[in-house]
């Protein structure tokens, strides 16, 4: 029996993955940069063994259908391979994200679940590696495996794209990201669906090709700079260009519910006021609003006239990988 277990925190882009370049090697399109939060993650222990005739999947003390292991099992499958193991494994995974909101919890569940085989498996994979593995598991995921700010190298094949820390003298523990949870009913589009679409109909689609570069590189110069107006102006327009792509795809999505742009247009009403904060979104209606540690209450005693305090969840800067 070879045991593996690992914690894994998610993290949020500021500079948006949407697209691939290859979809079973989970190359994109372009470079992301993102910021690993402290307050969500997965811990997964994964167990290789004899005795089993098939992998089994528990998401929270729930056994998953055929449907919910897939994903899982064609991970392990690329991990069985890589350690030419033939075992089977039990893997048992635990979200601490707020399962009401639906928090789309794929990078730190697939980056917690490459660390875990890595331990199990003794692969004794270089971080860089361990980012290269989680990517085919889930493309964010390869982003999770470091702290703070990360770039997502996009690269040409598998051996040159992962994910590396961004040089920032610690600035992100100066930052904060308050969630607000909007409750949508809507079965969101996946993100690995949505952008399969945008990519292939979208007329939208290049112009955020052309633009996302430039975005990256000054995104990279305001962190650099410890700018943080400048950093949250490029990560809102960012993040309002990737969801104009939908708007163009056939047939047309969008991720946005009523409650989303309540909440966009609450964080410009608080910025107007003069408290710097900037909102992102990814594939589902929940906002994110990016700020300053040292604005987080009044900026939630804002938020709190829009939404309920139970919608409003703060995190900070978090860690990478560890080991159980
Ligand atoms: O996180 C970002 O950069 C932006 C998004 O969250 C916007 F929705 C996409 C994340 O996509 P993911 O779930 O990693 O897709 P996969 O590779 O098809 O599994």
């Amino acid at each position: 029996m070879l045991k593996g277990s690992a914690k894994a925190h998610t993290n949020i882009a500021l500079i948006k993955y949407w697209g691939k370049a290859d979809e079973d090697l989970i190359i994109p399109m372009n470079n992301s940069l993102s910021l690993t939060l402290d307050a969500f993650y997965t811990e997964t222990t994964v167990t290789f063994s004899e005795e089993l005739t098939t992998d089994i999947f528990y998401l929270d003390d729930v056994l998953q259908d055929e449907a919910g292991t897939t994903k899982i099992s064609r991970f392990l499958d690329l991990v069985r391979k890589k350690a030419d193991c033939p075992l089977f494994a039990e893997v048992k995974s635990y979200n601490h994200v707020p399962t009401a909101a639906g928090l789309a919890s794929s990078a730190s569940g697939l980056a917690a679940l490459a660390a875990a085989c890595n331990q199990a498996l003794q692969l004794n994979l270089s971080d860089k590696d361990l980012s290269r593995l989680a990517r085919r598991g889930s493309g964010s995921a390869c982003r999770s495996i470091f702290p703070g700010f990360v770039e997502w190298q996009k690269g040409t094949s598998d051996e040159t794209s992962f994910a590396e820390p961004v040089p920032s003298s610690g600035w992100e523990d100066e930052l904060a990201m308050i969630f607000i949870l909007i409750n949508d009913q809507e079965k969101d589009v996946s993100s690995r669906d949505g952008m399969r679409r945008t990519v292939e109909t979208s007329a939208f689609y290049p112009g955020w090709l052309q633009t996302t570069p430039q975005d990256l590189a000054s995104a990279k110069i305001a962190i650099h700079a410890q700018d943080f107006n400048k950093l949250g102006a490029i990560t809102e327009n960012n993040a309002l260009k990737m969801h104009g792509t939908t708007l163009a795809a056939v047939p047309p999505f969008t991720y946005w519910s009523p409650d989303s742009l309540k909440a966009m247009n609450a964080v410009k009403k608080i910025r107007a006021t003069g408290l710097a904060c900037y909102f992102t979104m990814d594939a589902g209606p929940n906002v994110k609003v990016l700020c300053q540690k040292k604005d987080v209450a009044k900026i939630e005693a804002e938020l709190a006239n829009y939404f309920e305090k139970e919608q409003l969840i703060t995190a900070f800067s978090g860690p990478g990988i560890t080991y159980l």
